[in-house]
């Protein structure tokens, strides 16, 4: 992904294979027909998580580096890190209430952030069981996420602290999956979006807490000027604060890849002090989260002429953070550009 000292990069592989001579697994997500729970397996975290069907073909994200790893759990968490980069992953089982074991997973990983020395979350990402059902007393769960990881950022960082760009996604199994990726020295950056309410800001009526993500991170390793590797966060067809085409997939494809051009743009770089500028056709890493399947070949269309041809895509079929989303999508810009 990238060619600086100390270089992170994310492969997508479909089939088991070796690791590169010379790199170091940090991190295995696999996207089974099932969850599995958080491990060191092979001297790396691994989590497997429930989004895709026995029909449908399964993908690893794999993260690595070309330092040495050193891996272990934490409470529940597991992780491996490399002097300049943290993984780590952890799963909430399934219950009646996630404020609670929400906010304890996420002190968990504020404790491990800050006992390693990794300060600066750049990406992070979460799977997320009956995402819009209730919980035992009548909340929905994804609200129910919110208020619990509200209240950790508020005691970790305090009411005004930012967090990284991040995924909130249904899963096909119960509980909530999650991963991060935290870096020593890197210089992490929050990029909000002109087209949107900022996520922390939204009003009261979307939950008791909003959800604390930023729209976009730029991360920038040492030396590295402008964005560095660029993570968009899980993008949707919302404008303002408010859903827009409500049961209509095209027009929720072209809001949702509008929001994420802007967001990448010079001009909205160059807002954040940022001097550089991205497109569609940067994205090299891009999950595509379908509520219906049967709005897949729209979905599929709209991405295969946004995004690059040599861009990788997975397409997963899940519900979406508010039940009147049909589509969402995120992806990755890294250093350098080609
Ligand atoms: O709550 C989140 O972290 C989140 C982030 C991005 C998209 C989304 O649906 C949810
Ligand atoms: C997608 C989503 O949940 C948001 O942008 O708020």
């Amino acid at each position: 992904m990238a060619t600086y000292p100390h270089g992170l990069r994310c492969r997508l592989v479909r089939s088991p294979e070796a690791t590169p001579s010379g790199r170091h697994v940090l991190g295995r997500v696999a996207f089974l027909g099932h969850h599995s729970a958080p491990a060191v397996r092979a001297g790396a975290s691994e989590i497997g998580i429930h989004l895709v069907g026995a029909e449908v073909e399964r993908v690893t994200e794999v993260w690595e580096t070309d330092s040495p790893v050193v891996s272990g759990m934490y409470q529940d968490l597991a992780y491996a890190h490399d002097g300049e980069y943290l993984f780590c992953a952890g799963q909430v089982p399934e219950g009646g209430s996630y404020r609670e074991p929400v906010r304890n997973a996420y002190r968990a990983a504020f404790d491990l952030i800050g006992k390693l020395d990794y300060p600066h979350v750049m990406r992070i990402w979460h799977f997320i069981g009956d995402i819009n059902r209730a919980n035992a007393d009548g909340m929905e769960i994804y609200r129910d996420f919110c208020l619990g990881r509200a209240e950790a950022v508020d005691h970790h960082l305090g009411r005004a602290g930012d967090m990284p760009a991040a995924t909130g996604i249904g899963a096909l199994g119960g509980g909530i999956s999650w991963y991060l990726l935290a870096s020593r020295s890197g210089r992490v950056r929050n990029l909000e979006n002109p087209l949107q309410v900022p996520a922390p800001s939204y009003p009261h009526l979307y939950g008791p807490r909003p959800p604390k993500f930023a729209r976009a991170t730029s991360f920038s390793p040492p030396g590295i000027d402008g964005a560095g590797d660029l993570f968009v966060a899980g993008t949707a067809s919302i404008l303002g604060h408010e859903t827009v085409h409500a049961g209509d997939i095209a027009k929720q494809c072209d809001v949702t890849l509008g929001n994420m051009a802007m967001v990448m743009s010079r001009e909205n770089l160059l807002a954040h002090g940022i001097d550089d500028g991205r497109t569609l056709k940067d994205l090299r890493f891009v999950k595509v989260y379908v509520r219906r399947a049967e709005d897949l070949p729209v979905v599929r269309a709209a991405c295969a002429a946004a995004f690059s041809d040599t861009a990788e895509i997975v397409y997963f079929t899940v519900d979406i953070c508010r039940s009147d989303l049909l589509v969402e999508i995120e992806g990755i810009a890294p250093y350098p550009r080609s």
